[in-house]
């Protein structure tokens, strides 16, 4: 068990070392003052290691803002929030940044370099934990992995949407973060594509054990998830767990496991 920071409005809280990501009673809020809006109420949810969710609900209804929070990429205020056994309400700014080390982002616009190649785009990850020696084996490493090893010299330009989206993919998994978070990931891309980009992500989450949480309108690739849980009007409305998730966290064997296509 590992001790979460206490926090000014919090007690301390004890967090199961096989529990990826803790949310109690979260609540937040865009702006202030007269124009302060509610955009998430009282949410609690629990992600285990190696558990790949994914986060449905109506436009609006706060999956991105739930998924940013999480991400540290902004401070919440309210409640418990607790990511890799860190606790994130009133950390600082420099202490969030220190968390998203952790994470691997994934978006539905990819963000590459259209100016560097495939791997280039991997490496430049790879330098920002200060990794500069091995930083382009690091990156032709899980390029190949991910099946794009003829491409590691490609611009995005000279890539298909899919391969675009599979670079990205390795940009977000080379420092082996534990959580994964990805909002839309298949969205630009066609049947075929969408399909083996979430494959390779419920691989990851099999058998590396990373945790994934992935928001989605895309119904064509719901069953590759152990979870489903909705949102709808910033509330957790249903968590609906598909059967499929069997609980193996070992923490000693986590950096043993490999990752192969
Ligand atoms: N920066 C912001 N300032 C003020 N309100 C915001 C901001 N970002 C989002 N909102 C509002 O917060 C609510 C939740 O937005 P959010 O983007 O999290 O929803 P979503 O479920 O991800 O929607 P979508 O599926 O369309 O991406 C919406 O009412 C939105 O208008």
């Amino acid at each position: 068990m590992r001790e979460v920071t206490d926090t000014p409005n919090l007690p301390t809280a004890a967090v199961p070392e096989a529990i990826a990501v803790q949310i109690r009673h979260l609540n937040y809020y865009f702006g202030r003052g007269d124009l302060r809006k509610q955009v998430l109420f009282d949410i609690s949810l629990d992600l285990p290691v190696g558990q790949i969710v994914i986060m449905t609900g109506p436009s609006g209804s706060g999956k991105t803002t739930l998924l940013t929070l999480i991400g540290a990429l902004r401070s919440a205020h309210q409640g418990s929030l607790t990511v890799l056994g860190q606790e994130l309400v009133g950390l600082g700014n420099r202490q969030l940044v220190q968390v998203r080390r952790n994470i691997g982002f994934i978006f539905q616009a990819h963000n590459l370099f259209e100016s560097l190649t495939a791997a280039q785009n991997v490496e430049m990850a790879v330098e920002l934990l200060g990794n500069f020696d091995s930083k382009h084996e690091q990156a032709v490493e899980i390029l190949a992995q991910i099946g794009l090893k003829d491409r590691v010299n490609y611009k995005p330009q000279s890539l298909s949407g899919g391969q675009k989206q599979r670079v990205a993919i390795a940009r977000a998994l080379v420092n082996q973060p534990r959580l994964v978070l990805a909002d839309e990931p298949t969205a630009a891309l066609d049947k075929k594509s969408g399909r083996d980009v979430v494959t390779l992500m419920q691989k990851l989450a099999k058998e590396q054990q990373r945790t994934i949480l992935m928001v989605t309108h895309d119904n064509r690739i719901l069953d590759v998830a152990d979870r489903i849980i909705n949102l709808v009007d910033g509330r957790l409305e249903s968590d609906q767990d598909l059967g499929n998730f069997v609980q193996t966290h070992d923490p000693k064997s986590l950096d043993r496991r490999m990752f192969i296509m």
